[in-house]
């Protein structure tokens, strides 16, 4: 595989090694053996959770420790396990704790798996004037916003919900780079590839690929509680309800649902590159896709095992019902350049999920 020579990217998994063992990213306990993904690392949930009234950001004069004191109702203790409870907002300070050098800076996002499950994840920065974006230098702990949307969910110390990206410099393709590295590489396998905003796009497939049909699924309320740690532990029809096409090929979204769709064109990352899904911008005040937006570098990849990835859509629509039809438009990867080659690959022997996914619900289910 041709390495890497650049002096901007992602870090990859080597690297961000190299900033625990250089003290620049630091643990209250040792590393978990897969927390090192190619391109970013999990981050872990401490010992205790805040219930807090209300999500907050404590501004450029604020510890999140100082805002905490005033706002939190009540204290849970993670260490055996909680549940955290649907509509109610908990901070959480992770395990994790950050001191960046000037060119390092980084950003978070939920984990795919968390993203599956509709809970709602930020990271908070001390002093924070935005979630999920840690700007270069940093020096502080992380904390994590959680708020679970459909199904209670059981967490405990180290459950690691949501993970982070390392930066140095400007990373991110431009549309002429990116139309380019799609023409040699198929980033997006769609006939009519749609560069535009930054991104190239991706649509959603409601005509379903199996003989039944099936375009996705609807959560449904008042379920029992998901284990975030348990694989393969709950039936899928205790939790969703399936959605099939009938032919119709468009899909109307209730106001207030949460939906895992699939898009209709394969994706790939090619080994050099880290994606990620954005929202595309002209729908986004009828609904929202994606909480989880970070696709590793190796996904979808045919050497890695990866042909034929879609990408898993969560999709949720805001104030009204709206009509999503087959093919259209409902997000964009944008690709960025790493900085070296990752040591692994998604899908290559790292345990990865959902490496080959089509329709794909959350590691949790199965079927039966
Ligand atoms: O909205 C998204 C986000 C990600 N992915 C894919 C691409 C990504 O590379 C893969 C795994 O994502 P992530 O590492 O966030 O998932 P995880 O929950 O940590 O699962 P795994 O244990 O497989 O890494 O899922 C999607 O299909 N849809």
């Amino acid at each position: 595989m041709a390495s890497a020579v650049r002096s901007t990217g992602i870090l990859a998994d080597t690297a961000i090694r190299g900033l625990f063992d250089s003290g620049r990213l630091k643990s209250e306990a040792s590393l978990d053996d897969d927390q090192i993904q190619p391109a970013s690392l999990d981050l872990r949930l401490g010992a205790v959770a805040f219930r807090v009234r209300a999500s907050f950001l404590p501004g450029p004069a604020h510890l999140v420790a100082d805002k905490l004191d005033r706002l939190k109702l009540h204290v849970i203790d993670l260490s055996e396990g909680a549940v955290l409870e649907t509509g109610c907002v908990y901070i959480v300070p992770l395990m994790e704790s950050l001191d960046l050098p000037a060119e390092l800076a980084a950003s978070a996002n939920p984990k795919s798996s968390t993203g599956r499950l509709d809970i709602f994840t930020r990271v908070i920065t001390d002093r924070a004037q935005e979630f999920d974006k840690i700007p270069a230098g940093y020096s502080g702990p992380l904390y994590l916003e959680i708020s679970p949307r459909t199904f209670p969910i059981v967490v405990r110390r180290g459950s690691r919900l949501s993970q982070i990206r390392f930066r140095k410099g400007k990373a991110l393709l431009g549309e002429s780079e990116l139309l380019a590295l799609h023409v040699s590489d198929t980033l997006v396998a769609s006939e009519t590839p749609n560069v535009s905003g930054g991104g190239i796009a991706l649509s959603i497939d409601l005509k379903g690929t199996g003989p039944d049909g099936l375009i996705g699924y609807r959560g449904k309320h008042h379920t029992s509680v998901v284990d975030v740690d348990r694989k393969n532990q709950h039936d899928i029809f205790d939790f969703w309800e399936p959605l099939f096409s009938r032919g119709r090929n468009e899909l109307i979204l209730d106001p207030d649902e949460f939906y895992i769709l699939v898009s209709r064109e394969a994706v790939h990352v090619p080994p050099l590159y880290a994606a990620e899904m954005t929202p595309f911008d002209p729908l986004v005040g009828e609904f929202r896709v994606h909480y989880a937006g970070f696709f590793d570098p190796g996904f979808g990849h045919a050497p890695a095992g990866g042909s034929g990835s879609r990408a898993v859509l969560e999709v949720r629509s805001h104030e009204v019902p709206f009509i999503l039809e087959h093919g259209q438009i409902v997000g964009r990867l944008v690709y960025e350049h790493m900085l070296d080659t990752p040591e692994g690959l998604y899908g290559s022997g790292l345990g990865s999920n959902y490496q080959a996914q089509g329709l794909k619900l959350s590691k949790h289910f199965r079927v039966g």
